[in-house]
């Protein structure tokens, strides 16, 4: 077996250095070009991967890290996981991301404690698994014709059935990986990297004798590649003696988040990932060293800690940043040649230090008034119907706000006509909304390029970029902002467009902020700092904006927190220090509303088990959650909590309309589970990325459907 090279990365970005992915999808799926040429642009992706990481002097190449979508459904279509719903649609794999006329998506949820979003394999008894090998095996020769030997990079088994939630099926799914290494044998390819992220969260013993089994029978195979275990996102903790014990050659740590391996690795390759993925700061080579030292290993590989897929393309390309905060950052681009300086042994001088730190005032919310009360507040302040119908809050953001943002950057459009063209759009939402019939009111956030950038731009101690795209899912993006200093609010951020929203209507217009915990979890942190006090920093500018709205006469405001769960830490010995702070930051920015006010929150995504207490410990007076997608779960957890709930009555992330009768059934099951006076109606989440004809047809459904039930509830109550 050859050895594991020097030098690699655990993957890349793949959207493209100027999101070229992104635009080949949208044109492919608006039907303005064919899938030949979205596969070229593909292909040229790949082929400047390759050329940028071999210039760079990076020794080991990954392959099949490119992905159309996600890495996740490409390893369900690896092992034939296609659900027989979708193998008739005309393009079988944009059917399970995306859905189609007829068919809703497969589901999808964030991956591990990242801002990426995987869609979920679908499992059932009736799965037939059957390798498809095409994928990996293409990357591989289109590499070697481009003069490159590549390792191509597949989700293990393990973490692949968890994620699917079907590790009863390890024994067929394994036959698959069998055949898989045993194709990549025959092609003469020398390591395989298997990703089992999975493995650093807690795992029971019966899964821990999975990986035993699942690594002991690949090992054993007779004509195989090298088998590299990439684990990431934390410690392998006792994971890491279970597959030490099995025959595979190379295992991957993530030095940067998991400490030090207790366990003596002679006889192995340690892939170390002392680089982050994570994170955008230049690494520390005092520190790399030391850990690269510290290991106890047959041979070391210097690495990233996780794919760089969570990090933008390229420092370089971004000229607006103050030279003195360049000097600090590192992003895909420089961290290979970090890797590649380590390897080399040649890192020298130490990385440039930030800003000295500033410790937040003590924490001492002042709490409001029980719910009870607030809500007999609320209730007599607003006046809303039974069942009010609300939306998260963005509206489409259509292509002609995208270009007076970019004509204002370019200079060509002065900041005066664009903040008009931005009134002007407000007013459009406003009446859409009253039209419609909506009943709680929002400005629809024309203003907002995206929730956390805008507000970053607003606050000191962000710097925000122009290029540092990262991948969400499928082709949308997010450029998080770079938190390198004190957090600071110079002056009021949304008032102005609320209170001009709220001008235009006698419907009462809720206010939109997005949560400290939120605007932390989606931009690169400064790491001076514990987390924690930095989120204690954001809460206190985010209070001081809810007072403004309130004080500006915005009498509803939602305070969003769709990744309060994001940052929950993997391991369960840690997540209830962090819930407890992060509750604590989120009341501090909510409390300084008066009992009249009412707060909303809203969270995407409905598998909330593992932070009920959290939620409930919001005390927002009403949440809204994603539920459409995923059945009645939430109804019988965050449905206890006795305050107000809307469980959203219609996935957005699909362009499909739902019909009224659909919208009606799921406001039923609400209604089963919940008293009438605390269901809200709404969607999932915001409406930014559907067009106004979806949004109009959608909630004009959903308007149908609660009239009919609202005019039940008045002939009952007769
Ligand atoms: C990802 S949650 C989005 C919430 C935000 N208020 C919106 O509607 O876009
Ligand atoms: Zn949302």
């Amino acid at each position: 077996m050859s050895p594991f090279p020097k030098s690699t990365v655990l993957g890349y970005p793949r959207i493209g250095p100027r999101r070229e992915l992104k635009q080949a999808l949208e044109s492919y799926w608006d039907g303005r070009s064919t899938r030949d040429e979205l596969d070229r642009t593909g292909a040229e992706l790949r082929e400047r991967t390759w050329r940028r990481l071999a210039e760079l002097g990076l020794e080991g190449l990954p392959s099949n890290t490119f992905s159309l979508y996600d890495q996740v459904l490409d390893t369900s279509v690896l092992l034939g996981a296609v659900p027989a719903r979708y193998r008739s649609a005309a393009d079988p794999y944009f059917a399970m991301a995306r859905g189609t006329e007829g068919l809703a998506p497969l589901r999808m949820t964030k991956w591990f404690d990242t801002n990426y979003h995987y869609i979920v394999p679908e499992i059932g008894p009736e799965t037939v698994f059957k390798l498809e090998a095409g994928k990996p095996l293409g990357e591989v020769r289109e590499a070697r014709a481009l003069g490159y030997e590549t390792r191509p990079v597949v989700l293990g088994p393990v973490t692949f059935l968890l994620l699917g939630s079907a590790l009863d099926r390890l024994d067929d799914v394994l036959g698959c990986y069998e055949e898989l290494l045993a194709a990549l044998a025959a092609e003469g390819v020398a390591w395989v990297q298997l990703d089992e992220p999975a493995l650093v969260g807690d795992r029971t013993p019966d899964e821990l004798a999975a990986v035993r089994t699942a690594y002991d029978r690949l090992g054993a195979l007779g004509s195989r590649p090298g088998l590299f275990v990439a684990s990431y996102f934390g410690d392998l903790g006792e994971a890491l003696p279970v597959l030490a014990a099995t025959p595979v050659e190379a295992i991957g740590l993530d030095l940067v988040r998991g400490g030090a391996p207790v366990a003596d690795l002679t006889g192995k390759t340690v892939v170390a990932g002392v680089v982050s993925g994570r994170e955008v700061w230049r690494t520390a080579p005092k520190r790399a060293l030391a850990s690269l030292a510290a290991l106890r290993a047959s041979r070391v590989t210097v690495s990233t800690s996780c794919s760089l897929l969570h990090v933008p393309y390229d420092v370089d390309a971004e000229p607006g940043l103050d030279p003195a905060l360049k000097g600090r950052l590192a992003f895909a681009e420089q961290k290979v040649a970090e890797v590649v300086a380590l390897a080399r042994a040649e890192f020298h001088g130490a990385a440039p230090q930030g800003p000295s730190v500033a410790l937040p005032g003590p924490v001492v919310p002042e709490e409001r008034s029980p719910y009870a009360v607030r809500a007999a507040a609320q209730a007599e302040h607003l006046s809303l119907p039974a069942l009010p119908i609300t939306t998260i809050g963005s509206f489409p953001q259509t292509g002609e706000l995208r270009a007076a943002r970019a004509a204002v950057t370019a200079g060509t459009l002065s900041q005066a006509d664009y903040e008009r063209r931005v009134e002007a759009e407000i007013e459009r939402v406003i009446r859409v909304q009253e039209r419609l019939g909506l009943d709680v009111l929002v400005h629809g956030e024309p203003e907002r390029n995206d929730m956390v950038q805008y507000f970053a731009e607003h606050l000191d101690g962000f710097a925000v970029t122009s290029n540092g795209w990262v991948q969400s899912y499928g082709s949308r993006c997010t450029r998080p902002p770079i938190l390198h200093g004190d957090v600071g609010r110079p002056s009021p951020i949304t008032v102005r467009w609320a209170a001009h929203a709220q001008s235009l209507t006698a419907k009462p217009v809720k206010g939109m902020l997005t949560g400290p915990v939120t605007i932390v979890a989606w931009s690169f942190v400064r790491d001076d700092l514990p987390l924690r006090d930095v989120v204690f920093q954001v809460a206190d500018a985010v209070r001081e904006e809810v007072r403004d709205l309130e004080a500006a006469g915005v009498s509803i405001i939602q305070v969003d927190e769709p990744a309060l769960r994001e940052l929950l830490p993997l391991r369960r010995a840690a997540q209830t220090d962090y819930l407890e702070w992060a509750v604590a930051a989120y009341r501090r920015a909510t409390s300084g509303a008066s009992d009249r006010t009412q707060i909303h929150t809203h969270l995407c995504y409905s598998d909330a088990d593992q932070i009920l207490t959290a939620i409930d410990g919001l005390d927002a007076d009403v949440t809204t959650i994603e539920s459409a997608r995923s059945g009645a779960r939430i109804l019988d957890t965050v449905g206890s909590f006795g305050r107000g709930l809307g469980p959203g009555v219609y996935d957005i992330h699909s362009p499909r309309v739902p019909s009224d009768a659909e919208v009606e059934e799921l406001l039923r099951r609400t209604m089963r589970a919940l008293p009438a006076e605390r269901v809200w109606v709404n969607p999932d989440c915001g409406l930014k990325t559907r067009t106004y004809a979806e949004v109009e047809a959608s909630l004009a459904n959903v308007v149908a459907a609660t009239r009919r039930l609202r005019a039940e509830l008045t002939r009952t109550a007769r």
